[in-house]
């Protein structure tokens, strides 16, 4: 008997019933209680949503992020906040978002608040950084070499008391609580003083102990614990403290199904064998190799789960394929198989069934997270029951998957063509950087520390219900466009307003730097309700790649024309570039990334191609999510970074010397790629740096970066308006590491999830820096 469970499900909920309910209570509109009732239906409603399984997860719900969960679960927070009075929600919210200086209330309008609060009576927020190679933020854990642990399971166990109600106790399913295990919570961290992580281990894992105990006491048999970890490079270190951990909580009286996902084990496979844990979970999508030599390895009284239905991806599975290899697994193992998703499903939407406006066809090629477990139901009794007892649903699923597989929508001749004629050479510009830019200093005429922001203003609430009423068809085409086309001149005039030397149209028009571009491209879908967290209450909405892509009209030319019609200064034209548009997708199955990549990249360059015909001087080209799709491994990066470089280079590279290309990231790690950004080439590059206080910058002076970079001297994801002094002091340091001429003056990002109020005074300040730097510099 094959047996089914799922490692964890989206909390969101299928209307995003959680972050309206965090959004009102952070602003006050809704009580404690409210908040916690919602949470308490969403976590009943999506326990029924998967009782077909035999095991259900529990403790995958979160207010805010899972790894801050296991922060409180561990009594393990940041100092800054210990001994603090009061509410533990509210506690927990403080180290989420911070608090600001000016309200008591942890922030309003689902901000992230401030890291850097110094002089002030703000909390600095956690820091966030992304959940392995996803576009999922956590919630950094702050490690020193005195942290202590102290066991809080009242999540754990209230949750399970909870999951033991639904359907009034007559709930057949098993409830298996999910953690995240102690290596991959130490590994996730940050030493805030270089202190040595490892070194917290013991008395770590002897809370986790404590954990596992109170689970046994309250009845648990099964415990999942988290530990993708074991799939990234480990050192030796590491895997003796896998061995040291698991030695000590071997005693336990729950049994532990130890879950890696996102990749295959590789060196740490035969570490994971050995362990001795009742059950392993290996990501049979992405390491299906390991399969058999894992079996080799682990003792015969082993739970072997296997995540066979891909859990970052939107698309059907080949359930006919799939039993082909699972049967004689089955029939070997028994009992011992377990069947679940790859990993969580925290990173596909909850329920294609919301999507009756989606092209019948392809939604017939889809599963979100209901779907996918409905997958994994339908596997097992196919198992366990034979394949007759489900023979009409796996002839629809072969029929779905034939009709994409054969569809035109999806293999388009012309694209192909295109494709094979695309070489590297039309990467390159046709001078190098040194001629280029003397070129556009004429043409441009800028001053010494230019200033510019990084695209997007303020995303008010009058934007966004104006573009619900365009898609609800309550104002039309025409009204829409006025509307946008006011805020784009709202932000102009205030750009010239600050003094600003190369003004943004402020992206008012755009859902989403990503989706906005997956509506336009024809090879794309979109869903309505397909909705991913990102961090906290903020959600995207990847868009679907499913077939060829061809860009039928221009994306982005009329509004930039607009904006630039109504000021002098340079314009910015705005894009987001190929490389990130994939990352931040949902792309095809059925070729190579690269490939999706490249005619991503063929679209987005005839869009800078006709943005210069239009006469934009300066076109940017984002590429935020460049690093995180670096591979988890290693041995893999300098296969990703060649294909994902040209293909950048493709995009924004055929442009005359004239045209000033930008690229822009907001990440704050680049020692280690410093090189494959420098063959980008891009004549400026504008990075995340304020919070790292300029000493990122170091990797591009030792690297003798050779072009114009804007390091942020605002850091946008806090409420606290930066000070002149303070930024014309990181512009001073950036100035010991990169000559004044190549510098430029910006915020770390884009202005679009902060309000005006905050945006204009700082901005003001940073006007001001960039004088103030000017007139030192003559002098
Ligand atoms: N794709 C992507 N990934 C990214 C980033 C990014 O910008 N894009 N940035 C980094 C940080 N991540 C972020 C992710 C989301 C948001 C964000 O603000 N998301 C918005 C949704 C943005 C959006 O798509 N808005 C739509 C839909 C807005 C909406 O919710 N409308 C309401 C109605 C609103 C009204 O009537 O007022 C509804 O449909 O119910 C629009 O503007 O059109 C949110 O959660 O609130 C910010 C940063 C990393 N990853
Ligand atoms: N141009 C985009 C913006 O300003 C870049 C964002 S990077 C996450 O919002
Ligand atoms: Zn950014």
């Amino acid at each position: 008997m094959a047996i089914t469970h799922n490692l964890g499900f989206p909390r969101i909920g299928a209307q995003r019933e959680l972050k309206f309910a965090l959004e009102r209570y952070w602003r006050g509109e809704c009580s404690r209680d409210e908040l916690q009732a919602v949470g308490s239906t969403l976590r009943q409603r999506h326990w029924q949503q998967q009782a077909d399984l035999d095991w259900l997860p529990v403790g995958d719900f979160s207010f805010y992020d899972q790894v801050l969960d296991m922060s409180f679960t561990l009594g393990h927070l940041p100092q800054r906040v210990q001994g603090y009075q009061g509410d533990v929600l509210d506690n927990y919210f403080r180290v989420a978002r911070g608090r600001s200086v000016h309200t008591d209330h942890a922030v309003q309008h689902g901000e992230q608040a401030g890291a850097h609060c110094a002089g002030c009576h703000g909390v600095a927020a956690g820091e966030m950084t992304k959940w392995f190679d996803t576009n999922y933020h956590y919630i950094v854990p702050e490690f020193t070499a005195d942290s202590r642990f102290k066991l809080d399971a009242s999540r754990l166990l209230t949750q399970i008391a909870e999951a033991r109600q639904v359907n009034g106790g007559r709930l057949s399913t098993q409830i298996k609580p999910v953690i995240i295990g102690p290596l991959t919570y130490l590994a996730i961290g940050k030493a805030k003083d270089g202190s040595d992580k490892l070194a917290l281990l013991p008395q770590l894992v002897n809370v986790y102990a404590e954990l596992l105990a109170a689970l046994a006491a309250a009845g648990i048999d099964w415990v999942q614990m988290d530990e993708p970890i074991l799939v990234t490079d480990l050192d030796g270190r590491w895997q003796q403290g896998f061995e040291q951990a698991y030695q000590q909580l071997a005693d336990s009286r729950v049994r532990l199904l130890l879950t890696t996902y996102f990749g295959p084990l590789q060196d740490n496979l035969s570490l994971l064998a050995r362990l001795p844990v009742a059950g392993v979970h290996l990501d049979a999508v992405n390491a299906r190799d390991e399969i058999a030599p894992l079996l080799a390895q682990l003792p015969a009284d082993r739970v072997l789960s296997l995540g066979v239905i891909n859990g970052r991806n939107i698309w059907k599975s080949d359930l006919c394929a799939l039993l082909e290899w699972l049967t004689p697994l089955a029939a070997q193992l028994g009992d011992r198989l377990w069947l679940a998703p790859s990993c969580s499903l925290l990173h596909v939407p909850v329920d294609l069934e919301s999507e009756q406006q989606l092209d019948r066809e392809i939604r017939n090629w889809l599963a979100f997270a209901r779907q996918k477990l409905d997958e994994l139901t339908l596997l097992a009794r196919a198992l366990n029951d034979g394949r007759a007892s489900v023979a009409e649903a796996l002839t629809a699923n072969a029929a779905a998957l034939a009709s994409r597989r054969q569809s035109t929508r999806v293999h388009k001749p012309a694209v192909q063509a295109e494709l094979a004629t695309l070489s590297p050479a039309l990467g390159q510009r046709q001078s190098p950087y040194a001629v280029r830019a003397a070129k556009q200093a004429l043409r441009l005429d800028l001053p010494l520390y230019p200033t510019t922001t990084i695209g997007s203003f303020p995303q008010t609430a009058q934007i966004r219900a104006a573009r619900n009423d365009y898609r609800a068809g309550r104002l039309d085409a025409a009204g829409y466009q006025a509307a946008m086309q006011a805020e784009i001149a709202r932000s102009v005039r205030e750009q010239e307003a600050l003094g600003l030397d190369v003004l943004v149209h402020g992206e008012a028009e755009r859902n989403d730097m990503v989706e906005y571009f997956g509506e336009q491209l024809d090879g794309y879908v979109f869903s309505q309700f397909g909705w991913v967290q990102s961090y906290g209450s903020r959600c995207v909405k990847p868009p679907i790649l499913f077939g060829d892509i061809q860009r039928p009209q221009p994306m982005t030319v009329s509004w930039t024309r607009y904006a630039q019609s109504l000021t002098n200064k340079p314009m910015k034209g705005m894009l987001t570039g190929p490389v990130t548009i994939l990352n931040w997708s949902f792309v095809r199955d059925d070729q190579p990334r690269a490939v999706s990549c490249q005619q991503l990249a063929l679209a987005i360059r005839q869009e800078v191609q006709d943005l210069e015909r239009a006469g934009v001087s300066i076109i940017q080209i984002d590429e935020a999510a460049l690093r995180e799709g670096l591979p988890l491994r290693r041995a893999q990066w300098d296969e990703y970074l060649a294909w994902a470089i040209d293909c950048y280079r493709i995009s924004a590279n055929g442009v005359d010397d004239e045209t000033q290309i930008h690229t822009h990231m907001c990440y704050s790690e680049f020692n280690d790629i410093i090189a494959a950004i420098a063959q980008m080439d891009a004549d400026v590059i504008t990075i995340e740096t304020s919070r790292s206080d300029m000493e990122l910058l170091d990797a591009f002076d030792d690297f003798n970066y050779p072009n114009e970079i804007g390091p942020g001297v605002y850091d946008i994801h806090s409420p606290n308006i930066p000070t002149e002094a303070h930024m014309v002091q990181l512009m001073q340091k950036a100035a010991e590491r990169i000559p004044p001429q190549r510098l430029w003056v910006n915020p770390d990002c884009g202005l679009k999830t902060r309000q005006w109020a905050e945006v204009l005074p700082a901005l003001r300040n940073m006007v001001a820096a960039a004088r103030t730097l000017r007139a030192s510099t003559a002098a």
